[in-house]
């Protein structure tokens, strides 16, 4: 298996990376790729480390010798929020950003799976699928905008208030990565149950906690270390999935059959031609439906706005 990792030397692609290097199974092979000169140096440093996992680091202009070959890509490459700012505000930098990448990545290795980190996630997937489409390469099994973020801290915070090991929490969280359309499912957590208060306060804080981590770093970025570990646990999920491991489920934000948006995070079960299936949300609570509802049209907007930029 080869992963590549786009955006390697920031913050969140260097705690990507780290974890790679130590998780992924012997014999992968990890490559580095970020416009910063210190890319390779970062390979460098990692490749003292202890594990039969081969790795590389690029830096320039060009990703291709990162993308030869690769299984799976994943893409954190852009800049980061700052107190005041939504992630939409990210829109002007990013948005070419992941154009760019995109075309890399389609025309050196079109048949990976493509995970996207860089924000506003909700957007940068639209334009993701539009720049493979434009290069008849667009698969909709093998591209994923990456929520996992949202998933990990669901669970820590579920456990910690229940007194629960956040090891035995899941809570499937459904819809887009900002604002009201992260949709917590906390009525489907098994073993554990809330009140009404609890719900809304859980789900409030779990829809505002990049924004925590950016106001708690007061200026010096975002998330960048759950980020770098909820990364990696999609990334070795879409590896095992590959490898022929069966019944390996995560969400992320997919093109689906367009029931509620055409990009949706929900359920996935993985294979090896990456989403296998579409899970069904299950039920949903009173208060889960109305906020499904509500975030709809938000959801679209932010669709539509990727889709547009490509076509420009
Ligand atoms: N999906 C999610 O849940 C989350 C997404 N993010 C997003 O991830 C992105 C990265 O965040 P950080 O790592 O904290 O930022 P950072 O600023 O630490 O790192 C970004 C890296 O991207 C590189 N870069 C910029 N343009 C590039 C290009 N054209 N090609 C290759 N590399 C390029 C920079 O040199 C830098 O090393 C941001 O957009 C942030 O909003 C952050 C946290 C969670
Ligand atoms: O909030 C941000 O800007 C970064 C992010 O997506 C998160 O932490 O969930």
């Amino acid at each position: 298996m080869k992963v590549a990792v786009l955006g390697a030397a920031g913050g969140i692609g260097q705690a990507l990376a780290l974890l790679l290097k130590t998780q992924l199974p012997a014999g992968s092979e990890l490559t580095l790729y970020d416009i910063a000169a210190v890319t390779p140096g970062v390979a460098v440093d990692l490749s003292h480390i202890p594990t039969a996992v081969k790795i590389q680091g690029f830096s320039g202009e060009d990703a291709t010798p990162a993308l030869t070959g690769a299984d799976v890509v994943l893409i954190s490459a852009g800049v980061a929020r700052k107190p005041g700012m939504d992630r939409a505000d990210l829109f002007n930098v990013n948005a070419g950003i992941v154009r760019n990448l995109i075309d890399q990545v389609a025309q050196t290795a079109p048949k990976a799976l493509i995970g996207v980190i860089t924000n506003p996630v909700n957007t940068t997937v639209a334009i993701a699928a539009e720049v493979l489409k434009k290069h008849g390469v667009y698969d909709k099994n093998r591209l994923f905008g990456v929520t996992t973020l949202d998933i990990i801290r669901a669970n820590t915070f579920v456990a910690e208030l229940k007194g629960k090991s956040p090891g035995d929490i899941e809570v499937p969280v459904i819809g887009g990565h900002s604002g009201v359309t992260i949709l917590p499912l906390l009525s489907q957590v098994k073993g554990v149950s809330f009140s009404d208060q609890e719900v809304r306060d859980l789900t409030k804080r779990i829809q505002n906690a990049g924004t925590e981590v950016v106001e708690a770093k007061a200026g010096g970025g975002s998330a960048t270390l759950s980020m770098g570990q909820a990364a990696a646990r999609l990334g070795l999920s879409l590896v095992r999935a590959l490898q022929g491991e069966e019944n390996v489920v995560e969400c992320a934000y997919v093109e689906g059959d367009g029931e509620y948006a055409r990009f949706f995070s929900q359920p996935l079960l993985l294979g090896k031609n990456g989403v296998a299936e579409r899970k069904p949300l299950g039920n949903l609570s009173s208060f889960e439906q109305q906020a499904l509802d509500g975030m709809l049209e938000t959801l679209k907007k932010d669709i539509a706005q990727g889709e547009e930029f490509v076509k420009q």
